[in-house]
């Protein structure tokens, strides 16, 4: 699976411009302050907002191509989705909220329940499995939400700060269990606010200010030589130097 996307829209005065390919078993991270377009780009991906120009690909299936009037319905695109308020379904169990992609896939009960326990043993859940999800603390809600997101055996994984709510003891493993199902060929799109799970997780890491890519690269190479300051303060490194030669340069 091969997830190859431009992605054109227009949001009142804001516009968001990228072009991504991530290949199967890597992990692209996106990273830009607040309002530079994250979110949206995750929810065009997911289908959740339409593309004003451009397309999704995911291999050779068309997911969305403004040119052509072609837009997928989320629930078609067979994506693992983890949305920043994508809300569980608080009256249902832990167990009933992960199983419930399955079962709408035609998964027998019993087997979608198994799907579930081991995804939620995994993310070590496994006490709070029959817990309503009203109840789960906010990081056990989060383990939760991306359990769902990789419980319908999806053909690609959007994850938008997925790690944000979890302790500091926790996100290794979160990390880890994302890690381990993208090894097995899909393609994902991290969006975080935290470098460290570019540097951990990202084959590539894109920062975007103002619906724009600012740079693209390895996560360590933006961290060592970011191209400007603004994306020095995003990735937290250090600016740039100034050019000695540049006006003002002290
Ligand atoms: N429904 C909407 N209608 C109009 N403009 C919107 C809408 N949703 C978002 N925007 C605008 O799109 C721009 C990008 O917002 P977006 O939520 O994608 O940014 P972000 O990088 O995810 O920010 P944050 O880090 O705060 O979550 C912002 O200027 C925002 O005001």
């Amino acid at each position: 699976m091969t997830l190859d996307a431009h992605l054109q829209v227009t949001r009142g005065q804001f516009t968001l411009d990228v072009a991504l390919h991530v290949p199967a078993g890597a992990v692209l991270a996106v990273m830009g302050p607040n309002g530079s377009g994250k979110t949206t780009l995750v929810e065009s991906l997911a289908g959740a907002v339409a593309l004003t120009a451009g397309h999704i690909t995911l291999d050779e299936r068309s997911l969305a191509d403004a040119a052509r009037g072609v837009h997928l319905p989320p629930r078609e695109r067979g994506l693992g989705v983890c949305l920043q308020d994508g809300a569980l379904f608080g009256h249902l169990s832990a167990r009933e909220n992960v199983a419930f992609g399955p079962r709408a896939q035609g998964v027998r009960a019993r087997d979608a329940r198994a799907v579930a326990d081991s995804l939620l043993a995994e993310l070590d859940l496994g006490e709070h499995a029959r817990t309503h999800a009203e109840r789960l603390s906010g990081g056990q809600a989060q383990r939760v939400a991306v359990a769902r997101a990789l419980a319908a055996r999806p053909r690609a994984l959007l994850l938008d700060e997925p790690f944000g709510a979890l302790d500091p003891a926790t996100r290794p493993l979160v990390r880890e269990v994302v890690r381990r199902r993208v090894a097995r060929g899909l393609p994902a799109v991290l969006v975080t606010h935290d470098v460290r799970d570019a540097l951990d997780l990202a084959d590539e890491l894109v920062v975007l200010l103002d619906g724009r890519v600012a740079q693209r690269g390895r996560a360590a190479e933006l961290v060592s030589a970011p191209a400007t300051p603004e994306v020095a303060r995003v990735v937290g490194a250090r600016p740039p130097p100034t050019d000695p030669a540049s006006p003002g340069a002290t």
